[in-house]
């Protein structure tokens, strides 16, 4: 791992049994985190996107180990934090902390703001009294609240300035990373550009590495310095947050960035929106060759068997589709890519149609 390399992710899976009948029996299983890999440099963001249901949140709390993994590795600073026993990831644990959706229910309703934030600076620093009050001064300072909060209980408080509790007690441990799942999603869209913009602040100050998971592309642009574009389980497309957004290689990511609306009429127009047809299909089945083909406005008979790899694209930027939308640093042509997995029919013998025009609605 080089240096500056904070988590390093490998073939992550997580996969949920499903259990049925008398006996509790495993009769299927959900397959939340299908193979997905990625890596996160020191101080860096992240932006993780996908529909609700793509896995992002599973990833996010598999990485941590607050579930535990079905395959795969984590490496966070050099450590494959799935090898270590309860203590030793207790301690790494303190270097990786994470922000929830909801406010509302991530802080102990009983629990001065006092006592939330400053639990984590007695148990990882070893501070009491009036020692740990003032630290916890501190840290409600960096999030934009005051010594006057102190003593006071979370239905005192906005969604927001709970959010900010949140992000205090979460930077109490002085963490390399956090992982923020839809940090804002719950709370006034008044209130979600303070937020980010809060979270960047401590980004640049402390230079800590994030990743950011959201639904919404248009935020996680704002924030990430890469973007990863997750659906049904796996990565389609990761690169620079600008390329990404100015550039999508993947369908999915274009249908992503369709949805959003752009200030300028020229740029709009050039983006004519893409709807997807239906929902995200089940994870308990995933489509066969490629997993988005059933949405695909591009999709060809040859994506109903191969399972495409992932291709380093010239420009920037790795994307997982079997089209000729874009160079790949390869310079190879569609058939010659080792697929990552192949049904019955051999590549060679499929045939690939002219991609359908008129698929956009
Ligand atoms: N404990 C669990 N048991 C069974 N299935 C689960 C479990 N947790 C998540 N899933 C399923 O795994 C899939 C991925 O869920 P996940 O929450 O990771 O997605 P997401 O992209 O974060 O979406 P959302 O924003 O809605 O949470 C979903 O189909 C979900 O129903």
């Amino acid at each position: 791992m080089s240096d500056d390399m904070l988590v390093k992710v490998q073939g992550l899976q997580k996969h949920f049994p499903v259990r049925s009948g008398l006996f509790g029996r495993v009769t299927a299983q959900v397959r939340a985190v299908d193979g997905v890999d990625f890596e996160i440099h020191r101080g860096e963001t992240l932006g993780l996107v996908g529909e609700s249901g793509s896995g992002k949140s599973t990833t996010g709390r598999a990485v941590l180990r607050l579930i535990e993994p079905s395959a795969g590795s984590v490496h966070f600073d050099g450590v494959d934090i799935l090898s270590l026993d309860s203590g030793a990831l207790r301690r790494t644990r303190a270097r990786m902390q994470m922000i929830f959706q909801d406010p509302y229910s991530s802080l102990d309703p009983q629990a001065t703001v006092a006592d939330s934030v400053g639990e984590p600076l007695r148990v990882h620093r070893g501070l009491r009294g009036r020692a740990r009050d003032d630290a916890v001064v501190e840290l409600l300072e960096t999030v934009g609240l005051q010594a006057r909060h102190l003593r006071r209980f979370p239905y005192e408080f906005s969604g927001g300035q709970r959010q900010r509790i949140c992000i205090a007690r979460a930077l109490a441990p002085s963490p390399d990373l956090l992982v923020c799942d839809e940090p804002v999603s719950a709370l006034d869209v008044s209130i979600q550009a303070q937020v980010i913009n809060l979270l960047e602040d401590i980004q640049q100050e402390f230079g800590i590495a994030l990743l950011f998971i959201s639904h919404d592309l248009a935020v996680v642009r704002h924030i990430s310095d890469r973007i990863a574009v997750m659906y049904l389980g796996r990565i389609v497309e990761i690169g620079e947050a600008e390329q990404v957004y100015t550039q999508p290689r993947h369908p999915y990511t274009e249908a992503l960035l369709s949805a959003i609306p752009v200030p300028d009429p020229v740029v709009q127009r050039r983006r004519d929106r893409i709807v997807l047809d239906g929902d995200i299909p089940s994870p308990l089945a995933p489509p066969p060759g490629c997993r988005f083909h059933t949405r695909c406005p591009y999709a060809m008979d040859v994506c109903r068997e191969v399972d495409p790899p992932m291709t380093q694209m010239a420009g920037g930027g790795v994307a997982c589709h079997l089209h000729d939308r874009g160079p790949r640093l390869d310079g190879r042509s569609v058939l010659e890519i080792e697929p990552r997995s192949r049904a019955a029919e051999p590549v060679h013998a499929l045939k690939i149609p002219e991609i359908r025009s008129g698929g956009m609605k």
